[in-house]
């Protein structure tokens, strides 16, 4: 079997939606794939603004309003019968979502699990609405059921085995004969709840499918040409990559590379499923493969990581930098969650860059601040040069550099951004 993943930009509007119907009946094989479908646009932003308004008890209603009548747009232009159930299930979630957040729950981060997911119900269903109109077999599948999550709201950690195992067990039969629809992004606890997988989480979960069921390959489908050497948005000119290793690609990813979530890489090539990310704009097109490769081109790889801080701790006392004072800090940056990017370490202060969250920082800091001075700097970015030449090196130089390391094939700065 097979797995199509679509992001929110081919979906955000009724031709890209179309278009992406088009690919999936010229390019994908009519049983036997799965297709993970994100939130059509700017619809899981739009959600998170409607769960903040809804905390800050701002009107969150209108909001939710003006989210309908974007759908209901969407489906006047798609669907040719007026009274297609479609509309129905639309006035329904939209219901549901309100009566979510009638029910207030007090645990904000369960409560943001059971909001935000309404982008991907919305868009699968649809979608796979959309198809039957076009006469494309296929069945709308509620991800929650088989992807198994813990009760680690926002981002849910996922439960291979029993996911592999509910999986194996339905899906095999459900997919003979047709195509099945289903939501990225979402996963279910024990108690049948909805658990996010993180932003962005989309593609992680194609590569949950694939995984659980051995499939021959995934394909995710972007608005760029394939895997580039840098974000075209940032740098003009860029290369593509017709093909990666997974480390190469996981190492991107993992340096900042949005094209593709930094979790997607491990489940396929533990397997050896290979990764296709191709362009909905041009699909007769290669794009890059991502799999057991041993030739790839080592052009230089530029990879920008926005939202950074770096923090010095120095020991008050003048004592040096050892493993008994740097697990005291490890133990609560672990504790907060905080992710680490870049760290360093001098006779008597360590520094690390992470990626900025002041809130943990001002907690980590007054747990700290009896043995160590604390110093921040905010406003920053990472740039990772992966095979680095001297042409590259020169292009990041005007801004002032707060942080600069390089290894024989990578070359880091943080600087302003
Ligand atoms: N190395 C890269 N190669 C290609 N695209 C990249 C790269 N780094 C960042 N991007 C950005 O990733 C975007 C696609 O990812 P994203 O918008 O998250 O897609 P989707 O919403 O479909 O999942 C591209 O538009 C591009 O700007
Ligand atoms: N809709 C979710 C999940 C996702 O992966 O979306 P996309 O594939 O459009 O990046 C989000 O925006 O976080």
């Amino acid at each position: 079997m097979k797995v199509f993943k679509f992001g929110g930009a081919s979906l955000q509007n009724v031709a890209s939606i179309k278009n992406i119907a088009r690919i999936i009946q010229n390019y994908g094989p009519k049983e036997r794939l799965i297709v993970v479908l994100s939130a059509m646009g700017k619809t899981t932003d739009n959600l998170e603004s409607i769960f903040n308004a809804y905390k800050t008890e701002e009107d969150y209603p209108d909001m939710i309003y003006h989210l309908k009548k974007y759908h209901l747009s969407i489906c006047n232009n798609l669907f040719e019968n007026r009274y297609d159930r479609v509309f129905y299930r639309v006035e329904k979630l939209f219901s549901d979502l309100e009566a979510e957040f009638r029910k207030g729950d007090k645990n904000f981060a369960r409560l943001y699990d059971q909001t935000v997911c309404y982008g991907e119900l919305l868009s699968s269903y649809i979608f796979s609405a959309y198809l039957a109109q076009e006469g494309v077999n296929n069945q709308w599948l509620d991800a929650r059921k088989y992807i198994q999550t813990d009760d680690n709201w926002k981002e849910g950690i996922v439960d291979w085995a029993w996911s592999e195992k509910l999986m194996k067990s339905d899906l095999p039969d459900l997919m003979k004969g047709q195509i099945l629809v289903t939501q990225g992004f979402l996963g279910g606890t024990v108690s049948e709840k909805t658990a996010t997988l993180g932003r962005e989480g989309s593609d992680f979960s194609a590569a949950i499918f694939a995984y659980c069921l051995d499939a021959e390959s995934v394909t995710i489908w972007k608005d760029v040409p394939g895997i580039l050497n840098a974000d075209p948005r940032r740098i003009h000119n860029t290369c593509l990559f017709s093909q990666l290793p997974y480390k190469e690609a996981a190492e991107m990813t993992y340096y900042g590379a949005t094209v593709i979530h930094p979790k997607t890489i491990k489940p396929l090539a533990i397997k050896k499923i290979p990764l296709y990310v191709k362009s909905f704009i041009h699909p007769e097109e290669a794009g890059t493969c991502i799999g057991e490769v041993e030739e790839y081109d080592t052009i230089p790889a530029i990879i920008f990581k926005p939202n950074q801080s770096i923090i010095r701790f120095e020991q008050k006392d003048y004592s040096s930098v050892n493993q008994s004072n740097l697990s005291q800090v490890f133990n609560l940056l672990a504790a907060n969650n905080v992710k680490i990017n870049l760290m360093k370490s001098s006779a008597i202060s360590f520094s690390i860059c992470a990626n900025t969250e002041k809130e943990k920082f001002e907690i980590i800091s007054e747990r700290l601040s009896d043995d160590f001075y604390i110093d921040f700097y905010h406003g920053l970015e990472l740039i990772t040069i992966k095979n680095y030449n001297e042409d590259s090196l020169s292009k990041f130089s005007r801004k002032t550099i707060y942080w600069e390391q390089k290894t024989r094939n990578i070359y880091q700065i943080v600087r302003e951004s």
